[in-house]
């Protein structure tokens, strides 16, 4: 493994951001389950976070990959958000999203929407800079 490879790897684990969230009625829409433009909102500043976390260097986001919303999120659920940054480029981290939910009265979560984001490191003039630089490619 290259010293880059080994950099990219510690960075990835300290960086994976998880948020916790109940799922209350300002947050649903009338079928009073989450509403999905709240839940792109929670997933792109977990996404964010992550990225930050990764390079600590300013970020624009470039991107939204394809975003799943394979089960409804009912109200009064629990949901968890999980990001990690899955690809690094020169410039750009992307990071996958994914939201689990529970009941909360029941054991057990199921993954609920999966997504990915794409950021790119800039410069006081918003021109993309390497996101590990001192780590060439
Ligand atoms: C956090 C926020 O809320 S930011 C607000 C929303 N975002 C913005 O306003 C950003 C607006 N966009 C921009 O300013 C510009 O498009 C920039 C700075 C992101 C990119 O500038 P460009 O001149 O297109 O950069 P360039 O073509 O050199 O590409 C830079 C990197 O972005 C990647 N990239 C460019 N477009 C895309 C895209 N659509 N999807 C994924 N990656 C992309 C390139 O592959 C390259 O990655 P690499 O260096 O890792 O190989």
């Amino acid at each position: 493994m290259t010293p880059r490879e080994q950099e990219i790897q510690r960075r990835t684990q300290l960086s994976e951001t998880r948020v916790t969230k109940a799922v209350f009625p300002p947050t649903t829409n009338h079928h009073n389950t989450l509403f999905g433009g709240t839940a792109l909102a929670w997933m792109d500043e977990v996404s964010f976070i992550a990225a930050t976390r990764f390079c600590r260097l300013p970020l624009v986001t470039v991107s939204s990959d394809r975003i799943d919303f394979k089960h409804a999120i009912p109200a009064g659920s629990i949901v968890e958000l999980i990001g990690r940054v899955v690809k690094v480029g020169n410039t750009s981290l992307k990071v996958e999203v994914e939201v689990f939910v529970e009941g909360l009265y029941q054991e057990g979560r199921e993954r609920a929407i999966s997504g990915s984001f794409s950021f790119v490191a800039v410069d006081e003039q918003q021109k993309p800079v390497p996101v590990l630089p001192g780590f060439a490619q």
